[in-house]
């Protein structure tokens, strides 16, 4: 039998804290100096957008995982490739410039848990690539890693919405941390107006937190009724499957609520909405259905368990977070805080998917 304290993955709790509000230091100045006015942003191969603050704000939180524990693994969303082609040179030296800012300001209200470079100390252009590229790992199921999204919904993050800056902390296949930053979301959900950014904390078996991004106070989640219940989904109609979502809302008399990132997580453990659900955008032809990464949902799922609530698949399977970067067959993901209502959207998706067969068939020659 093993003996859990309740104080197991103290330490990488701090260091996972104090990375995350690091890189949220990145991301806020990456939007209010170069966002606005719409430079440095470069197209990857699946023309998903990519900007300076998603690199540096990878390279802060890498170099603060690799000095904490050398030998952990780490599964990141981002690579250097592109910062190392000469013509990408200007944009190399500001991502080295802003985490390097980012990891040698003093972080308000961190206590002994700064987790930062000395005034002293320097790091090179090319330290601060290889520290990006640590992130290449290719998970799997016997290790001990950490999933890395630098930024969560780098769409939202251009269009000044919610984004999230999402680290966790995988044992053998189990999530074991997540930290999840928002600096866009409302502290209060009482008051959306009022100050913005939070923290998400979650360790296994001690429950989910809320912190504000500067450090103060602690909210045990979940701690909030919103008047409606709402189904927390992509505000990207690409992400996912719009139609089928509509039904099973309509079905269950819910509202649609579309975020951008992992925030829909959060919102969900902290009460604000009802169900979170994701299904596969639908595909023509032989195209397979986006495989969704391990970085995506890592967090998310462990702030939801801790928070009371339910997350699997849509058929009502557990997640699989061992199989590599990605997640396997998509089967899209359902989390609910109420634990009746997770196998009433499981049923209702199977009926509209029942419908939606239907509708295909008939619209088929
Ligand atoms: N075709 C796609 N289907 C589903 N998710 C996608 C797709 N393309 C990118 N993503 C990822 O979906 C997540 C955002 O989801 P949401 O729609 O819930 O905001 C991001 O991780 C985004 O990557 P990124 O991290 O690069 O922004
Ligand atoms: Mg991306
Ligand atoms: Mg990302
Ligand atoms: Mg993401």
């Amino acid at each position: 039998m093993s003996i859990v304290s309740s104080d197991a993955f103290s330490v990488e709790k701090h260091v996972a804290v104090a990375a995350v509000r690091r890189a949220c230091l990145v991301t806020c100045t990456v939007f209010n100096q170069l966002v606005r006015d719409r430079t440095d942003t470069l197209s990857k191969e699946d023309e998903s957008p990519v900007t300076v603050g998603d690199y540096a704000a990878q390279a802060v939180i890498n170099t603060i995982l690799k000095k904490a524990f050398p030998k952990d693994h780490i599964v990141g969303e981002e690579g250097a490739d592109a910062l190392r082609e000469e013509s990408n040179t200007r944009l190399k030296e500001r991502v080295v410039a802003l985490a390097t800012n980012a990891l040698k300001e003093d972080l308000i209200n961190g206590g002994e848990s700064q987790w930062g470079l000395g005034a002293q100390d320097e790091l090179s252009s090319a330290a601060m690539l290889n520290a990006i590229d640590e992130g290449n790992d290719t998970g799997g199921s016997n290790k001990r890693m950490w999933t890395v999204d630098p930024i969560d919904g780098t769409k939202g993050f251009l269009r000044g919405g919610q984004y999230a800056v999402c680290l966790s902390l995988i044992v053998n296949s189990r999530v074991e941390l997540g930290v999840i930053g928002c600096p866009n979301l409302p502290t209060d959900p009482a008051h959306p107006g009022g100050e913005k950014g939070c923290v998400f904390i979650a360790v296994r078996g001690q429950g989910a937190h809320q912190i504000t991004l500067s450090g103060n106070g602690a909210v045990k989640l979940p701690y909030f009724h919103s008047e409606k219940s709402y189904v927390l989904q992509s505000e990207e109609a690409k992400h996912t499957n719009v139609p089928l979502i509509r039904r099973v809302s309509e079905e269950l008399h819910l509202s649609e609520w579309g975020m951008d990132s992992q925030a829909k997580y959060c919102c969900l453990a902290r009460g604000e909405g009802a169900v979170y659900l994701r299904m596969p955008a639908p595909t023509t032809g032989d195209k397979k259905p986006y495989e969704e990464r391990i970085w995506d949902h890592a967090p998310g799922s462990i702030l939801v368990e801790e928070a009371g609530g339910k997350i699997t698949n849509s058929e009502g399977a557990p997640l699989q977070f061992g199989l590599g970067r990605g997640m396997g067959e998509n089967r899209g993901f359902v989390a609910t805080i109420d634990e009746g209502l997770h196998g009433r959207v499981v049923s209702a998706i199977k009926r509209a998917q029942l419908v939606e067969d239907a509708t295909e068939a008939k619209s088929t020659p």
